[in-house]
């Protein structure tokens, strides 16, 4: 571990937290804040905006990673090296399948790698897949909750403006993907490459494009769903944080 000044995410200090919470959005990090005591802004340099806070007494930064892989990657390492164990990505997500709704959970077990990033640590032959106890201490929190969630792969991609964007979204929810976004493949696989545990919950706040009726209807709900959505999301990641740390 060590007491260095990491360069982008400007932490030398893990405050012992040996678990963080990583939303792609800066201001995501403000949502988190009302389920924490003894809150801290610690640092905030580039997309990275850091927040250190208690959940049932343990302590947890909560750090963004900004959009896609690369400065994923980077805020994975740097956490990595001041001693942070376990990630859980606290994402949005579009919607590849039909029967998802707007503000429904998607717990990723594995990730699609359409991504740049993780394909320059390791040949895409490497699976990227979430830890399978937090997968379930999410899919339990979800349960005690009663939560609207669903779980299996998600898509990680680069892109959002190509012209054959349709063409894929289609092509990857006929292959039974549950959703898409842009940073859980690149966690997953530099995770397992570092020896971290890690998941990704992700809020869909985009419909399936192959059910705009039922996105219309979602939508009649305003921002209402995703924004529930996203309270989930975070009680679930911090519930299942607490449900391994009671184990050890
Ligand atoms: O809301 P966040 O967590 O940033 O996640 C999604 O939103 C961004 C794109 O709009 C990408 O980062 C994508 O993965
Ligand atoms: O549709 C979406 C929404 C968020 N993130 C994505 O990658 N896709």
């Amino acid at each position: 571990m060590s007491t260095e000044l990491q360069p982008h995410i400007q932490l030398k200090d893990n405050f012992q937290a040996k678990y963080a919470l990583l939303p792609g959005d800066p201001k995501r990090v403000d949502k988190v804040k009302p389920f924490l005591t003894k809150t801290k802004e610690i640092a905030y340099n580039r997309e990275y905006r850091s927040l250190l806070g208690y959940y049932k007494n343990i302590p947890v930064l909560v750090v963004s990673t900004g959009i896609g892989g690369p400065s994923a990657g980077i805020a994975i390492e740097e956490l990595a090296n001041i001693g942070v164990t376990t990630l859980i990505r606290i994402g949005s997500s579009g919607a590849l399948q039909d029967h998802i709704h707007l503000g429904d959970l998607i717990i990723a077990t594995g990730a699609v790698r359409d991504e740049g990033t993780s394909k320059a640590y390791i040949d895409l032959s490497y699976p990227a897949v979430a830890d399978h106890e937090l997968v379930s201490a999410l899919s339990h929190a979800c349960v005690q909750q009663d939560f609207p969630y669903h779980t299996g792969l998600v898509r990680s991609h680069d892109s959002f403006y190509t012209d054959r964007e349709e063409e894929i979204d289609h092509y990857w929810s006929r292959k039974g993907i549950l959703g898409s976004d842009m940073e859980t493949s690149t966690l997953f696989v530099v995770g397992a490459l570092r020896g971290l545990r890690t998941a990704s919950v992700l809020n869909v706040v985009v419909p399936s494009k192959g059910n705009l009726q039922s996105g219309i209807n979602d939508l009649a709900h305003g921002q209402g769903l995703p924004a529930k959505g996203e309270e989930n999301q975070i009680l679930i990641a911090l519930e299942a944080i607490a449900s391994i740390d009671n184990k050890r």
